[in-house]
């Protein structure tokens, strides 16, 4: 396909459209009927089993799928990103999250430049330095040891740590060695956030880490000071040195921002914001929470899934078999959104980590080129944990919009609780449900079935379930620090398949400007007026009136230094 050509004017996507068609005239509850069908779509990679036969689809849509794949070079566009090619045009940059989980040994190039030694030399010095802070041997400005780490950053430099933070909260290894230990995450610039975070804290205790890939985001610049001004309240100036550490690309913005650059952990400008958990982002804060051994856990099970993805035939590739769904789905089935449901609270941070990975990656109007897409790109993504999604959202799922579902189940708790005397663990429960909901949608109930059970006539349509509702459901054996890694890559590439498919940049983020240079202008208009009453100005009638409604509403409110903020 030449750069040029949109996918969807390809032959394999008309056939593709031609066979939706097709498809949707039959039923899951049908399809599933088929036993060797249900068969070849499961797949297994190091004891994570994906099981697709709950999609609409059947083993012709499959290979359709795979022709859609060559005809869009998957194979080449995984190959260039594992490469070190700058397949993320806009910036100009290589796309190189796989290389920051690479063992010691391997060989990953960006320009020419084998860029493993420098992730490791990272590494290296966020085991030695989270190791100096755990052990006491690196103390507070009152020689106190540092027990309580005040993670601050938004977006990538917030959500994907707090999402593995969350999962590794119920690792027994991770727990033992976190005893005694807090990591708190500051990101939203609301001063409540500020409030919240900093309840109960000592600065004497705190280790605060800035986490900013440009070191210039808003949000976390300004939550940077306020933390600053914190500890220099309780400490003094020269406490900011052993109080405050950074992660970024840009060490000369740490630098003047008054952290030692010795004390900065690097990362580079081919890591994405959102795929920036396996750098020092997310490696930092957590090294110092469970300590770098657990961490390195994580970051060898990411890599197990890039050398899969990186090398496993398609049809037994699972982050390939997954974004050729999504693609599926969204594009010929035409179902635009997607939930992620974890059936382990342990993963009650993934979905929101997952929504910032897919959504600013592909929620795209234009292909690669800059040609305006004729289709839509990008899925809309949200979940909660089973069983509580449940009695939350499910019944739009059940009975109205067609939204196809991803189930994530562990085979092994990690915190298995038997009730004495009862029949069923807490975590055979939350299993019989794992099970049973993909099941409810897929088959659904007939009027035939609920007249048979006597239900009365005018109830029939309202307990009528229609079903031939997709999900796929993935069974991980467990959710070790390794296992949250794999998860994580698998998603990862997924996001990156699908992107590849519909020919679009997955890897800027243009969409997230405009807001927030029209944010700079109101923020120097309020500067303004508060400090020199200028009136507002250059906006529309109703901005306009809502700012100045605003500011002498507020005109009152005392501006107290941060160190006076109630503690939430
Ligand atoms: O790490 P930084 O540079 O502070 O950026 C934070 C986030 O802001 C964005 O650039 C846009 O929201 C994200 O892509 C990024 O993860």
């Amino acid at each position: 396909m030449a750069s040029s050509t949109l996918i969807s004017d390809t032959q394999a996507w008309k056939e593709l459209t031609d066979h939706a068609e097709d498809i949707k005239k039959s039923h899951l509850r049908d399809l599933l009927s088929n036993e060797e069908r249900s068969q070849s779509l499961a797949v297994e990679f190091d004891g994570i089993l994906l099981d697709y036969s709950r999609q609409q689809a059947t083993l012709e849509t499959r290979e359709k799928l795979f022709k859609l794949a060559e005809v869009a070079s998957l194979k080449q566009k995984i190959n260039q990103m594992y490469n070190g090619e700058h397949i993320n045009s806009t910036e100009n940059r290589a796309v190189l999250h796989v290389a920051l989980r690479a063992s010691r040994d391997a060989v990953i190039q960006s320009e020419g430049k084998n860029v493993v030694p420098d992730v490791w030399n990272v590494l290296d010095k966020i085991k030695e330095f989270s190791e100096r802070v755990r052990s006491g041997s690196w103390v507070g400005a009152t020689g106190k040891e540092l027990k309580d780490v005040v993670a601050v950053g938004i977006g990538g430099s917030f959500l994907g740590p707090l999402f593995v933070h969350t999962a590794l909260q119920t690792d027994p290894e991770a727990v033992a060695s976190a005893r005694g230990r807090q990591l708190r995450f500051l990101a939203n610039v609301d001063p409540i956030d500020v409030a919240k975070t900093i309840t109960g804290l000592n600065p004497e205790t705190t280790l605060v880490v800035v986490v900013s890939k440009t070191f210039t985001t808003a949000e976390t610049m300004l939550n940077a000071r306020t933390l600053r001004e914190w500890i220099i309240a309780a400490l003094g100036p020269s406490a900011v040195a052993k109080h405050m550490v950074a992660v970024s690309t840009n060490l000369t913005l740490v630098e003047k921002f008054g952290i030692d650059p010795n004390n900065a952990f690097a990362f580079w400008d081919w890591v994405g914001g959102r795929y920036s958990v396996c750098s020092a982002v997310g490696v930092f804060p957590l090294s110092l929470q469970y300590g770098f051994s657990v961490v390195e856990k994580f970051l060898k099970g990411a890599s197990s899934i890039d050398q899969h993805m990186f090398s496993e035939p398609f049809e037994r590739n699972i982050p390939v078999l997954l974004g050729l769904l999504s693609v599926w789905n969204v594009s010929f089935l035409g179902y635009p959104a997607r939930a992620i449901l974890p059936y382990t609270q342990a993963l009650e941070k993934f979905a929101p980590h997952i929504q910032q990975v897919s959504m600013e990656s592909n929620g795209k109007g234009v292909s690669i080129d800059g040609t305006p897409l004729p289709f839509e790109a990008g899925e809309i993504d949200f979940g909660e944990p089973g069983t509580n999604g449940q009695h939350s959202f499910y019944q739009l799922i059940h009975q109205g919009r067609v939204i196809p579902c991803d189930f994530i189940g562990v085979v092994k708790s990690q915190q298995p609780v038997y009730l004495k005397g009862e029949v069923v663990s807490n975590h055979d429960e939350l299993m019989s449900n794992f099970f049973a909901q993909p099941d409810a949608l897929a088959y659904g109930k007939t009027p035939e079935q609920l007249q048979k059970e006597n239900v009365p006539p005018h109830l029939v349509s309202h307990k009528t379930f229609s079903g031939n509702r997709p999900s796929v459901s993935l069974l991980l054996p467990s959710l070790t620090a390794y296992n949250v890694g794999q998860l994580l890559a698998i998603y990862e590439h997924r996001i990156a398949v699908e992107g590849f498919i519909w020919g679009i940049n997955s890897f800027d983020q243009w969409g997230v400007e405009l807001g927030k240079s029209l944010a700079t202008q109101v923020r120097k208009q309020l500067n303004a007026s508060r400090t020199k009453g200028e009136p507002i100005q250059g906006f529309n009638f109703s901005t306009t009136a809502m700012i100045t409604r605003y500011l002498q509403a507020s005109s009152d409110i005392p501006a107290d230094p941060p160190t006076s903020l109630p503690q939430i």
